[in-house]
């Protein structure tokens, strides 16, 4: 059987239909049982730069190219397929493709003809410049955007390996778009690398980010055998990937791009999907970098490693838990899915729903209550408090306390953050008790007027026999610990959890009891810059100790680099601190992609805004963008519902996405909430004018002290909403224009 090699087809391929792509699978199948099979018609071309070139009979039309690399201790070759195109474009492609190995640092380098840019390279020998002629002449050029930041041709090419033409070209491009330009048409990892000199990222650095290794070639190997040892370089991987598994290569190419987030990792990405780590890792960066990517691949791997490892893979919510089971059942189908918590498997969850599946299995729940509620739990953990009732206590409640004090959103953070969070069951107990990182400082009298409040809350809670969600959290991890302090082993070995910039004390709880310290242990996927529900929390006070164990990803897959630009912008000038306590920044954030600018759209008068929505959604679908791929996101419901009847009225069919997900080929219309952790091809930001943006309403309804976390959260929410638009972005408002959007005016 030949061993088989899938090389990343997204810029060079073009799309095939689905009977084509039948027919692809079918010789790949063919070819990888018998690779001599006379119906493949596996042929050399005459006069090909590359010897190894060959292309293979798809069916009449349609033709594969691949290389073929020999085994000399094996029968069997590897095929490396690049793609298939029309017969005769194949043909021509084929002639001028080539494998290389990277000379100074041995990344394998695929090479499809003139659609990567290189159609003149065959002439070109790939080797450092030594003799500094291009430096000399660059010198007397202008200056360059990357020559300003301090790089010379020789760190391109002598320490880095970037091909010698596109390193000249990079140095004289005047300024980062232009660097992009050339980055985009460059091979494989080249690309990445010449985004990251654009971001200043030091030649080191990025040697350490691609592995790239300091003895590219093994002089005592035959050229076949360097190019098989060159496809284990973390870089060539970004390029080329092997796949055994049959199942595995034929969902491959049956998606358009290979679904290149299941096979094309970054070797960062890759890194911390597959690195051991001592002790509890945290994974940060910029939204649409992979980091739910890295979260899926390494639960994979883990359950891989050992198939009887108990994990749970989490997140903020339900729908995000939904969306993370089905990539992860993409990504393997054969995977198993563990039913509960502290099953052999992956057991994925929204976190709310791995604190009832704990609790469910507790055996030790009226001990459990006493200790975190002070009374004996109800007789049925499902019966959930309904949110007025901090409203009614509040309003039935004369307590003295300053009345932006006595608002629910204070009291639940109160309640969560300090007297669940610390089990405080009695009076005594809480004017006594740190609340480091709360906002709002409270006097003795303030204390003891808090905690009226807060047993009159646990009264009501008590007669109607309910639980709140952070109660049903606390509890669940009260009892894993007094379970594990009662010598019992830990539910689960390996924790992975997403969106954790949004999780609070009791969260942060349970993960902690859920799992004991060691290898393995938590695998934390966050951004500090998307936090947009409750206080920032600070991990070493929640007894997860990350020491030094955290990285953080800077290349954005999802949008362009001009969305990406206006998204960042947003974030500018306001000051946020990441879950160890240090300066979160956007430093380094880029994107591969370009595309058109974000528009910022003035409208007349609300009417205006609904029509100026509603038109440029039809142009879009006029032009055959899938309705269902284009999001209008509102700050509020009321508004939300609005653009719906909107949108409806002008006969464009559209639905409010909630809970639920959305049927039929419609334009979703949701909260920016709600948009967290999706991405959508055209999104509009609609109605961001400076009544809705920040909402008045949220700001109001906290104390002073916390007026600037309020507005951070605000901020970061439009940041949230900007960071979902895979290729397009539209910002509408009518009236005076939110503070938030900056002075820009893309
Ligand atoms: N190596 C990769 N190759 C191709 N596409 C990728 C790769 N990694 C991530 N992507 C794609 O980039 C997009 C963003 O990825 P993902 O959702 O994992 O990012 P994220 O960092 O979790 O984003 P957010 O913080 O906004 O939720 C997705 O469409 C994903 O498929």
């Amino acid at each position: 059987m030949a061993n088989l090699v899938l090389a990343s087809n997204s810029k060079a391929m073009p799309k095939l239909d689905g009977s084509i792509k039948n027919k692809v699978w079918a010789f790949i199948e063919k070819l990888s049982a018998d690779h001599k099979s006379p119906g493949l018609h596996i042929e050399p071309i005459k006069g090909a730069v590359d010897k190894r070139v060959r292309t293979g009979r798809v069916d009449l039309n349609f033709r594969a190219i691949l290389f073929k690399v020999d085994d000399k201790f094996g029968d069997d070759p590897t095929f490396i397929y690049m793609g298939t195109w029309p017969h005769d474009e194949a043909n021509k492609l084929a002639e001028r493709s080539r494998l290389q190995i990277n000379p100074i640092n041995g990344v394998l380098e695929g090479i499809i003809g003139e659609l990567d840019g290189t159609d003149d390279r065959k002439k070109r020998v790939v080797v450092p410049d030594h003799s500094g002629e291009l430096d000399r002449a660059l010198k007397t050029a202008p200056q360059g955007y990357l020559a300003g930041l301090g790089f010379t041709l020789e760190d391109l090419t002598d320490r880095l390996g970037i091909d010698p033409a596109a390193a000249s070209e990079a140095l004289t491009a005047v300024d980062e778009d232009a660097v992009m330009l050339i980055a985009e048409r460059a091979v494989g990892w080249q690309g990445g690398a010449l985004l990251d000199l654009a971001t200043g990222t030091s030649i080191d650095d990025i040697r350490i980010k691609y592995g790239l290794s300091d003895a590219p070639v093994d002089e005592n190997l035959d050229e076949d055998e360097q190019i098989l040892k060159a496809l284990e370089q973390p870089a060539s991987k970004m390029q080329f990937a092997f796949i055994e598994d049959n199942d595995e290569l034929r969902r491959a190419i049956e998606s358009d791009d290979f679904a290149a987030w299941r096979v094309f990792l970054h070797p960062e990405q890759r890194t911390y999907a597959e690195k051991n780590y001592n002790g509890a890792f945290r994974l940060s960066g910029g939204a649409g970098t992979g980091k739910t990517v890295v979260a899926i691949h390494r639960a994979r791997n883990l359950a891989h490693a050992n198939p009887d490892a108990r994990i749970v893979l989490t997140t903020y919510n339900k729908t995000l838990a939904q969306s993370l089971k089905s990539d992860l059942q993409l990504l393997d189908p054969t995977l198993r899915i563990a039913e509960k918590p502290g099953e052999p498997g992956v057991y994925v969850g929204g976190i709310d729903a791995l604190g009832y599946a704990v609790l469910r299995q507790a055996t030790n729940l009226a001990e459990t209550a006493q200790s975190v509620l002070g009374y004996a739990s109800p007789d049925s953990i499902n019966s959930r408090t309904r949110s007025s009732v901090w409203r009614n206590v509040v309003a039935e409640a004369a307590t003295g306390l300053d009345p932006k004090m006595a608002t629910p959103s204070f009291l639940e953070n109160e309640y969560v953050a300090v007297i669940l969070a610390n089990r405080v069951t009695t009076l005594e107990q809480y004017v006594k008790v740190a609340r480091p990182g709360r906002g709002v400082r409270l006097s003795r009298p303030q204390r003891i007027a808090v905690w009226k409040l807060v047993e009159a809350y646990r009264r009501q809670a008590r007669m109607d026999g309910t639980l709140s969600y952070a109660e049903v959290l606390a509890l669940a991890a009260e009892s894993l610990r007094l379970r594990t302090d009662a010598g019992a082993d830990h539910l689960v070995d390996h924790v992975i959890v997403d969106e954790a910039q949004d999780l609070h004390a009791t969260h942060w709880a349970l993960l902690r009891d859920l799992v004991a310290e060691g290898s393995n242990d938590l695998f934390i996927s966050e951004d500090s810059h998307q936090r947009i529900y409750g206080q920032p929390v600070v991990l070493g006070r929640l007894g997860i100790k990350i020491v030094g164990r955290s990285r953080r990803l800077t290349l954005n897959y999802r949008t362009t680099a001009q969305n990406l630009h206006f998204a960042v912008s947003i974030l500018s000038g306001a000051e946020y601190k990441d879950l160890e306590q240090d300066d979160e920044s956007t430093a380094g954030y880029r994107s591969a992609r370009r595309g058109p600018a974000p528009e910022l759209v003035e409208c007349d008068s609300a009417a205006d805004e609904l029509d100026e929505v509603a038109s440029q959604v039809k142009s879009w679908i006029a032009k055959g963008v899938e309705p269902s791929s284009i999001a209008v996101l509102t700050r509020s419901e009321a508004v939300r519902d609005q653009f719906v009847r909107a949108l409806g009225e002008r006969d464009v069919a559209a639905r409010a996405l909630d809970d639920k997900p959305v049927a039929g080929d419609c334009v979703q219309v949701l909260t920016m909430h709600r948009s967290k952790g999706m991405e959508f091809s055209r999104v509009i930001l609609a109605g961001v004018d400076d009544a809705h943006v920040p909402s008045s309403a949220s700001l109001k309804s906290v104390p002073d002290d916390e007026q600037a976390e309020a507005l951070l959260r605000e901020r970061s929410l439009l940041y949230v909403a900007a960071s979902r638009a895979r290729d397009e972005l539209i910002v509408t408002w009518s009236g005076k224009r939110s503070e938030l959007l900056g002075s820009s005016t893309q």
